[in-house]
């Protein structure tokens, strides 16, 4: 038992020599989550971790989360700095630029403050004849090639992201900006896979390479499609969109006195274009996987989606955002397919700033600090004994708490969160509306095919 300033630290497994609880991680599970469950069931609301001299606390209560991520969100909002492996050789360098790693500070608050601007619930309405564009090119592919729909709907998300910041058409096939983004993205994932963060890892020249390709392109999927709308912006064809606005707010900023207003220069303009498509692209594609996975195992589920969609849309048209109003049952599908697995089942960690103490128990500064998304979507209490079962019926019910967990917590909060229920909304209500989802053959897809990471 460690004591530190007369207090014990929250409880937690035993702790090794030098490694910590670093044996304990279920790093290459499918269903992580099971074993910090049982450590929920053993140790209680707060679980206490050291992996190597680092200190991790996980979250297992609704109450706490907001406790510490809102109520005491002024020390509970930092990222991870240094210390982690890919450091190093500067993974996280090449992706400073993004409000997603940031410090919460006043360039953090103003990269917020603007994308929250174009993200916002009321923003959407601008956003939904793109997405709804881009659902119907989606069921085409489809059609022509049902069993590629992973990398259809992969597809459409990035078309649905990159038309609407940069006012691009996005080619079918080997589009440029898709082509940077989605290595960028590659080479990302492949580095900041959890095995990545263990000491006892050793660097070698591969890692260093592909931090160096990840250097380039991280640069180029910033750079290159806000080249392309500041040069259709010149050439006068620019189809509106987030980063034609705001190339348009600060030209007019420049030419009269801005009152004092903070600049919005083009890097600012690059760094927030690009995270959208870094935060939002695997994220929605994920819970757009989840749902797939769901329709399979549950088809009453998707049989009573159909029947909701014939009767709200008939057979005359495809579903559109005026309908959504009018179909409470696939509204209720699709926060289930957040709630039932979350694609960020543990949250992305925060860091906390200064010592801390919380129910009686001393927190150390720098600790990661995790909202246990899992456990807090698949409470008893809340969701009912059936909460590991796939059931839009339990969101029809009066007073039902939303799968809020699902996109993060306090100042934190996931910005994209509006574009992300628009976009799994519209593809939802159409897949469902054209077409059947059946397994392939007679085998049911697993539940074991979950990847280990911090998507899930
Ligand atoms: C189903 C889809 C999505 C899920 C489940 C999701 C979930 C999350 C989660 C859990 C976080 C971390 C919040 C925290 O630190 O507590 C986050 C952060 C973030 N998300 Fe999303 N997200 C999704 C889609 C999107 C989309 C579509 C965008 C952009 C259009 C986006 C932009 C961001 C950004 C910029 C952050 C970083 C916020 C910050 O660090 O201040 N996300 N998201």
């Amino acid at each position: 038992m460690f004591y530190i300033q007369g207090l014990k630290l929250p409880p937690g497994p035993p702790r090794h020599f030098l490694t910590g609880n670093l044996r304990d991680i279920p790093l290459s599970s499918s269903k992580p989550w099971e074993t910090y469950d049982q450590w929920k069931k053993r140790f209680g609301d707060l679980v206490y971790l050291n992996i190597c001299g680092k200190s991790l606390l996980v979250v297992n209560s609704r109450h706490l989360v907001s406790e510490l991520f809102n109520a005491r969100g002024s020390i509970y909002s930092e990222r991870f700095q240094s210390t982690m492996a890919c450091d190093l050789y500067d993974v996280r360098g090449g992706f400073d630029w993004s409000l997603v790693l940031m410090s919460p500070n006043e360039t953090w608050r103003h990269h917020r403050a603007i994308l929250q601007q174009h993200l916002g619930r009321t923003s959407m309405v601008q956003h939904q004849v793109t997405l709804e564009k881009h659902s119907m090119t989606l069921l085409a592919l489809l059609f022509h090639k049902p069993f590629g729909f992973l990398g259809h709907t992969r597809h459409a998300i990035g078309a649905m992201i990159l038309e609407s910041t940069y006012g691009l058409s996005i080619q079918a096939e080997n589009d440029p900006n898709v082509e940077v983004a989605e290595r960028a993205m590659e080479l990302l994932t492949d580095m900041l896979t959890p095995v990545k963060y263990i000491p006892s890892w050793s660097p070698g020249t591969t890692f260093k390479q592909k931090a160096s390709e990840l250097k380039i392109y991280s640069l180029a999927m910033k750079n290159e499609p806000f080249a392309a709308v500041k040069a259709a912006l010149k050439a006068g064809n620019a189809s509106p969109s987030f980063v034609s606005t705001l190339l348009e707010a600060q030209a007019s900023a420049s030419d009269s006195d801005n009152g004092g207003k903070e600049k919005i220069d083009d890097e600012l303009i690059k760094s927030i274009g690009a995270t959208i498509y870094l935060a939002g692209i695997d994220t929605t594609e994920v819970a757009v996987q989840v749902f797939f996975l769901a329709m399979i195992l549950y088809p009453n589920t998707q049989r009573a989606a159909q029947e909701e969609l014939e009767k709200v849309i008939g057979s005359n048209s495809f579903p559109t955002f005026k309908d959504r109003p009018n179909l409470p049952y696939i509204n209720a599908l699709c926060n289930e397919v957040l709630r039932w697995h979350p694609v960020v089942p543990f949250g992305l960690p925060h860091v906390l700033k200064q010592d801390d103490v919380i129910d009686g128990y001393f927190v150390p500064k720098g600790t990661l600090v995790m909202g246990f998304t899992w456990s807090l979507l698949h409470s008893e209490e809340v969701y009912g004994s059936d909460s590991d079962v796939f059931n839009p019926d339990r969101f029809l019910k009066e007073g039902v708490k939303d799968p809020d967990p699902a996109f993060g917590y306090g100042r934190r909060i996931c910005p994209g969160r509006y574009m992300a229920d628009n976009m799994l909304f519209i593809i939802v209500a159409s897949v469902l509306y054209t077409f059947n989802i059946k397994p392939d053959g007679t085998n049911l897809p697993s539940l074991d095919g979950f990847m280990p990471g911090f998507i899930s």
